[in-house]
């Protein structure tokens, strides 16, 4: 079993205004490993992906991609990268076949592999039927299948998933989970955000824990188990970020719908 770093964050900061959005963080990741990266909303998640994208320069520290500084060679990594974002960009006004065309052609696939490989994974999508249909008419779930297919067309060797089971049903939910541990045995390297704790627990080999813009937790499951006295990961991730305040908010929100007497 190789060790090879795949992505290296060192001392990585960002500051929009003057909030701290990213303080410092330090992370590897090595080829083969689902990373479950974590934490509460407004974190700093998206913003450590869409550094490593390239999509944010204005960041201090260094990001390494297959051993490279993403500062210095800042095209030729984005090749072997898949990407399913939270709120998928999708051109609506284009066919699923146009889009899978466009994004193909992007990655410099010839055009017969583009074809082959969008049939057969149209097929194992169900999305078949609706190859020549506009992604407007599209239902949640069928766009979502859509990003997976962008996502992967190229067979990328680094994947960014952000909520990726976001709007599919149980059948497609366990495909894509089974999908993601054979792409993790094959070599690919997976970074997966999500708030589905449990689905994040059972399909990480390690799990970061993101908060206020620094890591907080580190480790495989069993290990953050140890470490803290709480049983399943969303008790884990409660306990570290200091939420025990569920039950108290809820009642809180039901009385403000049903008015004070
Ligand atoms: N371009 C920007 N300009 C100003 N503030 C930003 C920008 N992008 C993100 N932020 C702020 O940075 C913080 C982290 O945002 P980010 O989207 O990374 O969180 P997240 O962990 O992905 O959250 P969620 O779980 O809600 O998706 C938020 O407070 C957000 O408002």
């Amino acid at each position: 079993m190789t060790e090879e770093t795949i992505l290296e964050l060192s001392d990585l900061s960002i500051r929009f205004g003057n909030q701290q959005v990213l303080n410092q963080v330090n992370l590897k990741v090595k080829r083969g490993e689902i990373i479950g990266y974590i934490g509460p909303n407004g974190a700093g998640k998206s913003t450590t992906v869409k550094i490593i994208l390239g999509l944010l320069a204005n960041y201090h520290g260094h990001v390494f991609v297959f051993g490279d500084n993403i500062h210095d060679e800042p095209v030729n990594y984005k090749r072997k990268i898949g990407y399913v974002p939270e709120n998928g960009e999708i051109y609506d006004d284009l066919t699923a076949s146009e889009y899978i065309q466009f994004i193909g052609q992007m990655y410099g696939m010839d055009q017969a592999e583009i074809e082959l490989k969008l049939d057969a994974l149209l097929a194992k999508f169900e999305l078949t039927k609706v190859k020549q249909t506009k992604i407007s008419n599209f239902s949640k779930g069928m766009k979502q299948k859509l990003l997976m297919i962008a996502s992967l067309i190229h067979n990328p060797d680094l994947l960014f998933f952000d909520e990726p089971l976001s709007g599919l049903d149980a059948n497609s939910v366990m495909i894509i989970k089974e999908m993601m541990d054979q792409l993790a045995r094959a070599g690919k390297t997976i970074f997966y955000s999500s708030h589905i704790m449990d689905v994040v627990e059972k399909i990480s080999d390690r799990i970061v824990i993101l908060n206020q813009g620094e890591i907080i937790a580190d480790g495989a499951f069993t290990d953050l188990q140890a470490q803290n006295k709480e049983g399943t990961l969303e008790q884990i991730f409660n306990q570290l970020t200091g939420f025990d305040q569920h039950e108290q908010t809820a009642t809180e929100i039901v009385e403000i719908i049903q008015g004070a007497d």
